[in-house]
């Protein structure tokens, strides 16, 4: 195989001297990641051919259990009418010899025509039962292949959705559960349409082998050697093919990347502001040409390759009715049978190229489909266990006992032997510097994370041991990276929960997301993604407002509170914070912030330093000895009162 320059070096023949930044010969290009949907392709292109043969059996019975699941009605159906077709295809073979034999018998040309009557209306019969069969098992298809693919979908969304969130945190897991839902759930349905073409193939193929034994057995050779040349040419092809698309992978991904910065509304901006655009297109025109010109190597190759396969493919053909010639020579062969031969190996070679692209194909294909199997069997041991207790009905006390929790894939524990008690109804912060802990504990506390050692109890029940959803469904979280669903305002906040009006209007109130909606186009109604059209763009504070009212609106006895109030202007935060105040009393809060002074009221503060709680306490507790939290808030409390002391306002907050 030439050697592909690659698009670190490479450089565009059309390019200009003295040019455009980043064109110059040191500007060097990164090398892009494959991507997931070619994966495989060098596999199957550089696959011997007993490789192919011994993966077969069991990826046609992979291809065949998945359609029956998907509709046995119509995988049968399928199966069958395209075996019906080859029958009919044998037929109308057969009859030809009838045909052939009585139009080149001796005697009047009307009464030949009238004899060869009967085998003619048999031919053309044949053909159009075996068209209809054809169109009607192409129909059965259509419907099947689309149902595989809803399924494979279907059946991966469904665990993924349901998997344990530490799963997400396994760079391996994850990137194998990109390669299933991309390349490997589309397979399901190419592996099934690469299996029927297989059976499509194989019968067409098999009937013209049948007619021709029945004409005379010494043409079946004859056939299989016309053939040999068709298969080496088809595969050959179908080889190059791959091969061309393993080698322009990166140039292509690489300008799609380029192509996505030039027109993409997210980098517009930055784009204009910066001036991009000339290094930029420069760069696109690198990479398109490094494209281009592996593809007209490829095409020269393909070109060569076609060219052998079809001499190749010639030379047999030709030696074949030189064998022909000489058995119709020697009388061994009449001559309507030879006529029908050469029919029959017409067919025979159609059916052979149908096959070798099914095969491999399926081959292919098969690969990726097994990421996909592979991954489903693998995430179905990450599905939670069930649940062995139930989750208690009213909620009276939280207790954490020494429960350490470290990342999978990570050396260091984000939590190191975290004991507390959170008693219902009351407000507990969670302070510490960046990466401390906090919004790990959270998530225990929501259990969407399962603590590593250690118990989480609900009025002395472990969280372990009970129905996820169900503890999940009782806990509102409103998350440092919240979801900006693509829903209208309503649904973002109800998030299929319809309740009464008043209850959402008391949520949006408490976060000061009534005055956002106030001014969308279409109130709640209106859609929040770009993508829809007459939709709405949210600012960031203006999104936390939404999410916050989305934990409020949510009827749950414990709300967690991640940095509420991050990106929210001042006026909005002193709302939500007098609402968690008053209206959050009788709920259990967890709340974690890093503005001291929103939780000087809260009923208990716990200080986390490298995973481990340092210091609990009230605020006056905290504040009446050294350590992390007084140290922190005095640092703030001094900044605003430099601040109020250039402006000669009032200092607050207070110093203790
Ligand atoms: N998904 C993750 N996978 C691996 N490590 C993580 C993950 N999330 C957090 N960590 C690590 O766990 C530690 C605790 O992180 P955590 O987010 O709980 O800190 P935090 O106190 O909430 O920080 P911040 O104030 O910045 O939000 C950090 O060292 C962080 O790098």
């Amino acid at each position: 195989m030439d050697e592909m320059p690659s698009a670190d070096t490479a450089r565009d023949d059309d390019e200009e001297p003295g040019g455009v930044p980043g064109e110059g010969e040191d500007d060097v290009l990164p090398t892009v990641a494959t991507l997931h949907w070619y994966d495989h392709a060098e596999a199957a292109a550089t696959a011997r051919f007993t490789a192919v043969a011994r993966r077969l059996p069991a990826l046609i019975g992979q291809a065949l259990r998945l359609a029956w699941r998907a509709g046995p009605a119509d995988t049968i159906t399928t199966i069958a009418l395209n075996l019906l077709s080859g029958v009919f295809t044998a037929l109308g073979l057969l009859a030809t010899t009838g045909v052939l034999d009585a139009l080149l018998a001796a005697g009047p040309t009307p009464d030949r025509i009238r004899a060869a009557l009967p085998s003619l209306l048999l031919v053309g019969g044949a053909a159009v039962l075996r068209s209809m069969l054809s169109a009607a098992a192409g129909w059965a298809q259509a419907r099947l292949t689309p149902r595989v693919q809803q399924r494979a979908e279907m059946e991966l969304y469904e665990v993924t959705s349901r998997i344990d969130l530490a799963s997400y945190d396994d760079s391996e897991f994850y990137e194998a559960l990109m390669r299933a839902e991309g390349p490997g759930a589309s397979a399901a349905e190419q592996v099934v349409s690469a299996t029927i073409d297989i059976v499509t193939g194989m019968t067409s193929f098999a009937a013209a082998a049948i007619a021709i034994t029945t004409l005379h057995p010494v043409l079946l050779p004859l056939l299989l050697v016309t053939a040999l040349p068709e298969a080496w040419a088809a595969i050959r092809v179908a080889r190059s093919r791959y091969l061309m698309m393993v080698e322009t992978v990166g140039p292509r991904y690489h300008s799609v990347i380029l192509g996505d910065l030039l027109s993409n509304r997210r980098y517009a901006a930055d784009l204009r502001s910066y001036t991009l655009q000339d290094l930029l297109l420069a760069q696109y025109r690198r990479v398109a040409g490094v494209y281009r010109d592996a593809q007209l190597r490829l095409a020269r190759r393909n070109t060569a390759t076609r060219l052998a396969g079809d001499a190749g493919s010639g030379l047999a053909g030709g030696l074949v009715y030189l064998a022909l010639g000489l058995l119709l020579a020697a009388a061994w062969l009449p001559l309507a049978v030879a006529g029908t031969a050469v029919l029959a190996i017409r067919t025979s070679r159609a059916a052979l190229s149908q096959l070798i692209h099914a095969v491999n194909d399926c081959y292919e294909q098969g690969l990726y489909l097994t990421d996909y199997t592979t991954f489903l069997a693998t995430a179905r041991a990450h599905l939670p266990p069930p649940a062995t207790a139930e989750v208690p009905d009213g909620l009276t006390s939280i207790t954490v006992e020494n429960v350490s929790f470290t990342y999978p894939g990570s050396d260091e524990p984000a939590l190191r032997d975290v004991s507390l008690t959170l008693p219902a109804g009351q407000i507990m912060a969670l302070v510490g510097e960046n990466g401390s802990g906090k919004s790990t504990l959270a998530k225990l506390l929501a259990h969407l994370y399962t603590p590593g050692s250690g118990r989480i109890r609900w009025d002395g029940v472990d969280l372990a041991g009970t129905d996820a959803q169900a503890v999940r469904s009782r806990v509102a979280v409103i998350a440092q990276d919240h979801a900006h669903w693509p829903m209208t305002a309503r649904a973002n906040v109800v998030l299929g929960d319809e309740g009464d009006p008043g209850r959402l209007d008391r949520a949006a109130v408490s976060a000061g997301t009534d005055e956002v909606v106030a001014e969308l186009p279409h109130g709640w109604d209106t859609m929040l993604d770009r993508r829809f059209k007459d939709s709405h763009e949210l600012s960031g504070g203006q999104w936390q407002r939404i999410a916050v009212s989305r934990g409020f609106y949510r009827d749950a006895p414990l709300i967690i509170c991640d940095e509420p109030s991050s990106n929210l202007d001042a006026r909005a935060e002193h709302t939500l914070f007098e609402a968690i105040r008053r209206h959050m009393r009788g709920r259990t809060v967890v709340l974690i912030t890093h503005r001291l002074a929103n939780i000087r009221d809260a009923d208990m503060i716990h200080v986390l330093e490298h995973g481990r709680i340092t210091a609990s306490g009230t605020h006056d507790e905290l504040m009446a000895r050294e350590g992390a939290y007084r140290e922190l808030y005095l640092l703030q409390a001094a900044a605003y009162a430099n601040a109020a002391g250039d402006t000669g306002g009032p200092v607050r907050p207070s110093l203790a």
